[in-house]
């Protein structure tokens, strides 16, 4: 699988912000290919998330290109590509008042119609959720709240319901935000063992160690263009320069 390319971006730029004075995204040029493991460094402000939800078309542009899975992301193709695109936002996104199985069935929601939806979902459908969450360690967590389940278990559980898509690339935005050390480890570890299954990972750290102990590839993000693009080295003496 590796060889063809996962995404591609051409001289991304989105529309000028009067806030910023300047656009968030400002000439990305960039590919990956498929199973990859990337990781998306920057400081505050510098155009990651932004960047993570333009390849879901989920941000206007104002010139460029995004090709994902070599087909070019417009509005005709925008179903195909999120198909094979999950994202994992800060935080999570779940619904607390939901068991942990609950949330992950959410995630075949969307390739749905809505007269399954009423009609509930089938027992495949609980067994591959099933499956989903003993993937990232919470077979036997299924029946619990998610309000009730520590930061690290949430994180996987939202991991977990983006399984259900079977998404060929993950984009992640700060997987380990507000996690202690284990429980970041084993968010990664989930991620890790994704990627040696094919799947194309990229993901946002702020932790630099995290950052070389598991992707092969960083790229900076600086006001909204990428500073450097290279392998994961020497991480924390590039950012003191
Ligand atoms: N819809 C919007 N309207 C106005 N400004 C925006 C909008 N979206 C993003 N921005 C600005 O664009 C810049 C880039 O934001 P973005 O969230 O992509 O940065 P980031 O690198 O992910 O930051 P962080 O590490 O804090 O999450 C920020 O200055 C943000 O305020």
């Amino acid at each position: 699988m590796i060889g063809t390319l996962a995404i591609e971006c051409r001289d991304l730029y989105t529309p000028y912000l009067a806030t910023l004075q300047r656009s968030a995204l400002q000439g990305v040029n960039c590919t990956i290919k498929a199973g990859e493991f990337v990781v998306l460094l920057g400081l505050n402000g510098a155009g990651k998330s932004t960047w993570l939800r333009s390849l879901l078309g989920l941000v206007p542009i104002q010139t460029g290109t995004i090709a994902i899975n070599e087909v070019p992301l417009v509005p005709k193709t925008l179903t195909q590509v999120r198909r094979d695109i999950g994202i994992l936002y800060q935080g999570g996104a779940l619904v607390p008042q939901l068991t942990a199985l609950e949330n992950v069935l959410c995630g075949c929601l969307g390739r749905r119609s809505p007269w399954q939806t009423m009609v509930g979902f089938s027992r495949k459908d609980r067994y591959h959720a099933l499956d989903c969450l003993e993937k990232v360690g919470l077979d036997n967590q299924g029946e619990q709240k998610t309000s009730q389940l520590s930061g690290g278990q949430r994180q996987r559980v939202a991991i977990a319901r983006l399984l259900m898509q079977s998404p060929k690339i993950l984009l992640v935005d700060e997987p380990t935000a507000g996690l202690d050390v284990q429980a970041a480890r084993q968010v990664m570890e989930i991620l890790l063992q994704l990627n040696h299954q094919g799947v194309t990972i990229v993901t946002v750290l702020h932790d630099l160690e995290l950052a070389q102990a598991y992707a092969k590839r960083a790229i900076v993000l600086q006001e909204g263009a990428i500073a450097s693009d290279g392998i994961c080295k020497n991480l924390a003496t590039h950012f003191a320069g």
